[in-house]
């Protein structure tokens, strides 16, 4: 049975990268998916924004819904603090083993909890199975359309409190109308825009902060 692509990316990152070394992890996965094969991992240049995001909140408990490869995973991971925590879910059996692998490799796994399942169900769990009280910042970068319901449902479990960040990244491309007509409308949000381009592509792009004013 010949292997996935995102097989073929940790492949890459095993062989290429050094173990324990989260940069060299981002810039293997970065090299193959510019050169060889694209994926959709938010890359290098969304991948600062996401950077500067986290090392101003510099969170003690971060979520991130749609893990895919781990590639963000492993980028937030690098910036947290001791005892900070990362939940990343991932309902895709096969992204989830890939993934894992690519955390343990990096060395940042006893940051990282990756739950495998659906975000839909996992939301509801944080507080007493994961025992999270509420989230200092949430990444956004699951199916698109399932970026306003999980929002909703954030605010329905009491998983956000003032001040609580949510980052989403492809605002423009796939592109998430209906989240950005949501949460710029929404009294309770104060939304940034922050211009980009698609990974590993010449084509605009953006991602969306969005503060939770409680
Ligand atoms: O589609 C994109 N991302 C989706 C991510 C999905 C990952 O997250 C997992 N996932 C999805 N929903 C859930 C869920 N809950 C919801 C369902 O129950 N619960 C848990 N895990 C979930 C999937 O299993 C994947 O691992 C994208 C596309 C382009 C793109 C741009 C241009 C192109 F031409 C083509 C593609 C660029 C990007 O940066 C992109 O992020
Ligand atoms: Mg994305």
């Amino acid at each position: 049975m010949n292997q996935s692509k995102e097989q073929r990316i940790l492949n890459y990152v095993l062989q290429n990268a050094v173990r324990g070394d989260p940069c060299s992890v981002i810039d293997a996965i970065d090299t193959y998916c510019s050169q060889k094969e694209w994926a959709m991992n938010v890359g290098n240049e969304k991948g600062l924004i996401l950077d500067k995001t986290v090392e101003e909140i510099n969170p003690s408990v971060a979520l991130e819904l749609g893990t895919y490869c781990g590639y963000s995973a492993v980028r937030i991971a690098r910036l947290l603090k001791a005892g900070a925590r990362l939940l990343t879910v991932e309902f895709n059996p096969e992204f989830a083993a890939i993934a894992k692998q690519m955390i343990e490799f990096a060395g940042v796994q006893d940051k990282v909890t990756l739950i495998e399942g659906p975000s839909e169900e996992i939301i509801p769990q944080l507080k007493k199975k994961y025992e999270v009280d509420t989230l200092d910042f949430v990444f956004v970068d699951h199916w698109k359309d399932r970026y306003t319901p999980d929002t909703i449902l954030l605010q329905e479990c009491s998983l956000l409190r003032k001040g609580s960040v949510l980052l989403a990244d492809n605002i423009i491309v796939p592109g998430a109308p209906e989240f950005v007509n949501y949460i710029r409308n929404n009294p309770r949000f104060q939304c940034t825009n922050y211009p980009s381009h698609l990974e590993y592509m010449k084509v605009q792009d953006a991602m969306e902060k969005a503060v939770f004013l409680g």
